[in-house]
């Protein structure tokens, strides 16, 4: 291709260097990135997307009428380094006949992993533990010290019985889960692997010792996990969130666990992103913060950054994307 013909691509962060490898060997790309591990300024989003014809992003970048605004016409694909998309002004994006692509199934198993970890080291109290043995705190062998919940013979409820649901319930069930509820649009035939209950909300709520959100964030799950919630929870239940931040009402969240409605809570998503040191969940011996790693693990990052360079090539050349988004 001749310089003129190359077509600009704006990426929106470093990545991994196998997405990159991609890109640059394609030889179709004039690409610019914001070459740092730190999120790109809006205005410099702004200014480095203007005539871009694909561009890489992540999910901390919103991708909202001023930013298409800002790439104006040429933009024929944006390719998320992320499963969710949530970021992205979906109906204005379709409006303009973008296409997206986005990286389904390669992070389920690290994600799912992860909230196994996070769910047993919020239930079995690890932090806290971790904290007494460098701090002094433990004194010797005591029959009530840093007892949590144990999973054996528990009800686990799974919010979101998608991909990501599916892989957590899997890996959740050897432990000796009893029962395993979900909710959802719809029964998942795929729940039978899991012998999944489809119940509603607070049948699950109320009977779970175990609340996993695992749903995406849309208008109808925005705020879900609010007062009325929390107060349907057992007294001894865990609540694990590794989906969006903002499905919960974090304010909520925090009267619930210091009232002790609730037993406990494991995030690895929060309002705002990062979460504030000075936030009151931060100060909460029972409240378990991850700073959204779900899908931190190097090779799954790596196959991230690779499937969406190639989601993006595809886009720029027309052709199959290997995960496009349906919009
Ligand atoms: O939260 C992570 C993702 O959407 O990939």
């Amino acid at each position: 291709m001749s310089a003129q013909q190359m077509l600009k691509v704006f990426v929106t962060r470093r990545i991994p260097q196998e997405g990159m490898k991609i890109l640059k060997r394609a030889g179709m790309c004039n690409l610019s990135v914001w070459d740092s591990d730190e999120p790109v300024p809006r205005a410099e989003l702004l200014k480095g997307v203007a005539g871009a014809h694909g561009l890489l992003c992540l999910l901390s970048d919103k991708i909202d009428v001023e930013v298409l605004d800002a790439a104006g016409p040429n933009l024929k694909v944006i390719s998320t380094l992320s499963v969710g998309f949530d970021h992205l002004a979906i109906d204005e994006i379709k409006k303009r006949g973008i296409r997206v692509g986005y990286t389904p199934d390669v992070l389920t198993d690290a994600t799912a992993e992860l909230t196994v970890a996070l769910l047993l080291a919020t239930a079995r109290r690890l932090p806290e533990g971790v904290e007494e043995v460098k701090n002094g705190g433990w004194s010797t062998w005591k029959p009530l010290w840093l007892c949590g919940y144990g999973l054996s013979g528990s009800t686990v409820g799974v919010i979101g019985l998608g991909r990501i649901g599916l892989a957590i319930a899997r890996r959740l069930k050897p432990f000796g889960v009893k029962r395993l509820l979900y909710t959802g649009r719809q029964p998942k035939p795929q729940a039978q692997e899991v012998d999944g209950e489809y119940v509603p909300l607070d049948t699950l709520v109320s009977e779970s010792d175990f609340v996993v959100v695992s749903c995406s964030l849309t208008p109808d799950t925005q705020g879900l996990c609010d007062k009325t919630f929390f107060s349907k929870m057992k007294k001894t239940s865990v609540f694990i969130n590794t989906s969006r931040g903002a499905v919960v009402n974090q304010e909520d969240l925090f009267e619930a666990l210091s009232s002790g409605q609730i037993a406990a809570a494991g995030l690895d998503v929060t309002t705002p992103e990062p979460l504030p040191t000075n936030h009151p969940l931060l100060t909460l011996k029972n409240c378990v913060v991850l700073p959204h790693i779900g899908s931190a693990t190097y090779s799954t990052r790596g196959v991230m950054s690779e499937l969406t360079a190639n989601n993006l090539l595809a886009g720029l050349t027309g052709s199959e994307m290997p995960s496009e988004l349906k919009l």
